[in-house]
């Protein structure tokens, strides 16, 4: 039996056919999505489609799970039509919008309600910008959707009229816990939405997708594979990972994000780490940046080489860079809540400011923010016995070897792959098969612990 896991996340997309039981990498495919930080979900419906098809199709597939970047804002009027433009996660343009939802209700009360303090990233400060900045759109929203709610929903045959098979049946948009733990109006304690805190945001009552147990199905799409409740990206790097106690994983994609999975729900009035759900019926504590693998994207442009280039010239420079230090915010921030910051070089003088000085940099400052989230998740009780190194910035060995000298605990590589895909994959089997399969992950590396403090002491030190 096969079945199909899906990653829509920022850059692309990304699906992968696996035997259900044993997990076996059958076929995949891949497309590209659009840049910026708002982007028209049709785009998405695209890549998705042209990623099947480089899959070899999902004629022979019994079910099919999307995980999908988490909390971009997918607006619907009544006839099922995209209002305008998904607000995806890293979109800072409503920070004013979270500001005055925490001025309305207090971030103690908002995390009490639905685990998160409202930053830029999550849908309700999305809504409240539409509702504030784009009145009309605001009136027109029937109903709110993610992502991969979204994109399952039009896998099973629904859309516009004249775009789908089955038109626009707004009561049939159906989502998982972990995904609506991300949208500020849902709370992972107590499985419900919370309508007062949806219509403070949007000015008015919406449809919102049923939320579905980690196992339950939404439909079929019209070849007749079933569909799986689905998963927000992260939640599905966890279910691929198998993740367990002691793991703390460390993704480091467009977005850097650190999560672990829990027994119990997490509360942080701070706002560091954000309390979502699993893709298990579980809990999945997360911190996540907005400088991640775009961080050495930029800097390998600049010095003009290639990713190895760049690992080869970044492992030149002495750990902490001769005090080098580059504070990455280029896209603005989230963990610290500084949506508006710029990124800022310190330390420079004739002997630092070299290439290999500047690569080193640039990887040091990505991971010092990623391990100021580990020790977040540390006060909050977690227990870290290994980090989990994954991502598409994860391949490169400079990155896991400086990894190496800054988190304090071994870090492990798992083989290369999708692993968001992965763990949809994994759902969609859980679904076919009743119970969820055992599939092996094989690790590429172990690198112990071979810190070096003055890294994070220099990085901490420019904090603003
Ligand atoms: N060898 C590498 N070294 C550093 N960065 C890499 C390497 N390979 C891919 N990347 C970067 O990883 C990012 C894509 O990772 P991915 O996890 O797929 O992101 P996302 O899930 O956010 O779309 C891109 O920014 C890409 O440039
Ligand atoms: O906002 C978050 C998590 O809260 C991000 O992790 C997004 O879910 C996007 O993920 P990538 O596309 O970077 O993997």
């Amino acid at each position: 039996m096969l079945v199909a896991g899906i990653d829509s996340s920022t850059q692309s997309c990304k699906v992968v056919i696996r035997d259900a039981e044993s997990g076996a990498l059958v076929r995949e495919g891949r497309a590209s999505h659009p840049d910026g930080t708002a982007v028209d979900p049709a785009a998405w419906w695209t890549a998705l489609r042209e990623a099947i098809a480089g899959a070899g199709g999902f004629d022979d597939v019994d079910a099919v799970s999307v995980g999908g970047q988490q909390h971009g804002m997918v607006a619907l009027d009544s006839e099922g039509r995209v209002i305008r433009d998904a607000l995806l996660w890293n979109d800072t343009r409503s920070a004013g919008a979270a500001r005055d939802l925490i001025a309305e209700f207090g971030a103690e009360e908002l995390v009490a309600r639905s685990g998160l303090v409202p930053v830029a990233s999550f849908t309700i400060t999305k809504l409240r910008w539409l509702r504030d900045a784009e009145p009309d759109n605001a009136a027109r929203v029937a109903a709110v959707a993610l992502p991969h709610d979204w994109l399952s929903w039009r896998l099973r045959g629904y859309g516009p009229a004249g775009e789908s098979e089955l038109g626009p049946v707004l009561e049939e948009l159906a989502t998982d816990r972990s995904d609506a733990s991300g949208t500020g109006y849902w709370s992972s304690t107590t499985g419900e939405y919370d309508r007062e805190l949806l219509v403070a945001a949007l000015g008015h009552d919406a449809i919102l997708p049923r939320v579905l147990g980690p196992a339950d199905s939404a439909g079929r799409t019209s070849a007749g594979a079933l569909v799986g409740s689905g998963a927000g990206d992260n939640a599905g790097a966890a279910l691929g990972l198998s993740a367990g106690p002691g793991d703390v994983v460390v993704s480091i994609g467009t977005s850097g994000t650190v999560f672990s999975v829990s027994e119990e729900p997490t509360t942080d009035s701070s706002g560091t780490v954000a309390g979502f759900a699993d893709a298990t019926g579980r809990f999945l504590p997360l911190s996540a940046t907005l400088n991640a693998a775009r961080v050495i994207d930029t800097v390998a442009a600049v010095l003009g080489v290639d990713f190895d280039e760049l690992a080869t010239i970044a492992l030149e420079a002495e750990p902490g860079a001769g005090g080098l230090v580059l504070q990455p915010y280029f896209d603005g921030e989230r963990t610290p809540d500084l949506p508006d910051a710029t990124a800022t070089l310190f330390g420079m003088t004739r002997a630092t400011f070299t290439r290999p000085g500047l690569a080193r940099a640039a990887i040091e400052g990505m991971l010092c923010g990623l391990a100021d989230g580990l020790d977040a998740h540390r006060a909050l009780g977690v227990q870290a016995s290994r980090v989990l190194l994954i991502g598409g910035a994860a391949m490169n060995p400079a990155v896991r070897e400086i990894a190496s000298t800054i988190f304090d605990v071994p870090v492990t590589v798992p083989a290369p792959g999708e692993y968001v895909a992965n763990g949809a994959a994994r759902q969609a089997a859980w679904v076919a098969l009743g119970s969820l399969p055992d599939w092996e992950i094989e690790t590429v590396a172990e690198l112990a612990p071979a810190t070096v403090p003055v890294v994070r002491e220099q990085y901490a030190a420019r904090r603003v």
